[in-house]
């Protein structure tokens, strides 16, 4: 497995939003958003063996993982570590291009899985099969750039939403929050809103936070 960095913080993103994770970043990805705050995963890495990447997760107290990147499902291992993990409460995040139906997950993992708007450039790679295979504790995550993009990711969700917690986040400071709330709640959707944590707390480049 390449791994760029592992980390313990707090979680900024997703649910589970505030409580002690120890993050897991992979190296490398499949797709280059426009808006990608992790560019510095795309090569740079070391080569682990999975029972070395738990070994280093175990350093810390807590038992909460999230396995991001870069691409984490692009890592050839990444089903003996999330094996090696099963006592952990592990979130995948995920950038919905590739098939989440490849390994089935234990029961306290679950995917974050982005739904990649056209702001993006990256909405045409998305596998909209995947809505099919999502489970109420997954979520999907539409990171929005502007209203073009949120009109886009409404017609997906009436179009192929079956399962999972929605969520809408701002491209960090590109939109004007208040703008995405109003259109959220204006039109009744289901769906939470979120910013990252994380770089409300300690800035946009801070890496290992
Ligand atoms: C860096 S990606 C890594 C996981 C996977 N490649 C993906 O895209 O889901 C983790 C999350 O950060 C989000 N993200 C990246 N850059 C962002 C930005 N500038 N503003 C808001 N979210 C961002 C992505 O959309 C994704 O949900
Ligand atoms: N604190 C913190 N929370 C996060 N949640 C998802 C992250 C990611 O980069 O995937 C992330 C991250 O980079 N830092
Ligand atoms: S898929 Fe994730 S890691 Fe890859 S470019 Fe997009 S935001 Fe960055
Ligand atoms: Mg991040």
């Amino acid at each position: 497995m390449k791994v760029n960095e592992i980390f313990l913080s707090i979680q900024g993103e997703s649910i589970y939003a505030g409580f002690p994770t120890v993050f897991v970043r992979f190296s490398g990805c499949n797709l280059r958003c426009s808006y990608c705050d992790t560019a510095y995963a795309y090569e740079d890495g070391t080569d682990m063996e999975p029972e070395e990447v738990f070994e280093e997760i175990k350093k810390h107290y807590y038992k909460r993982v999230c396995v991001t990147g870069g691409e984490p499902l692009l890592q050839g291992d990444l089903e003996k570590l999330l094996v090696l993990l099963e006592d952990y409460s592990v979130t995948i995040e995920t950038n919905g291009s590739m098939d989440i139906g490849l390994f089935k997950l234990d029961l306290k993992h679950s995917y974050v899985m982005d739904v990649k708007c056209p702001s993006s450039g990256a909405s045409k790679e998305m596998n909209l099969l995947n809505f099919g295979l999502l489970s109420d504790r997954d979520e999907i995550k539409f990171v929005i750039g502007g209203k073009e993009d949120y009109e886009w990711a409404k017609a997906i969700i009436k179009e192929y939403y079956r399962k999972g917690i929605i969520t809408f986040s701002p491209v960090f400071g590109k939109i004007e929050y208040c703008d995405l709330v109003d259109w959220m709640l204006r039109d009744k959707l289901n769906a939470r809103f979120q910013i990252q944590l994380h770089k409300v707390i300690w800035g946009v480049d801070k890496r290992g936070v």
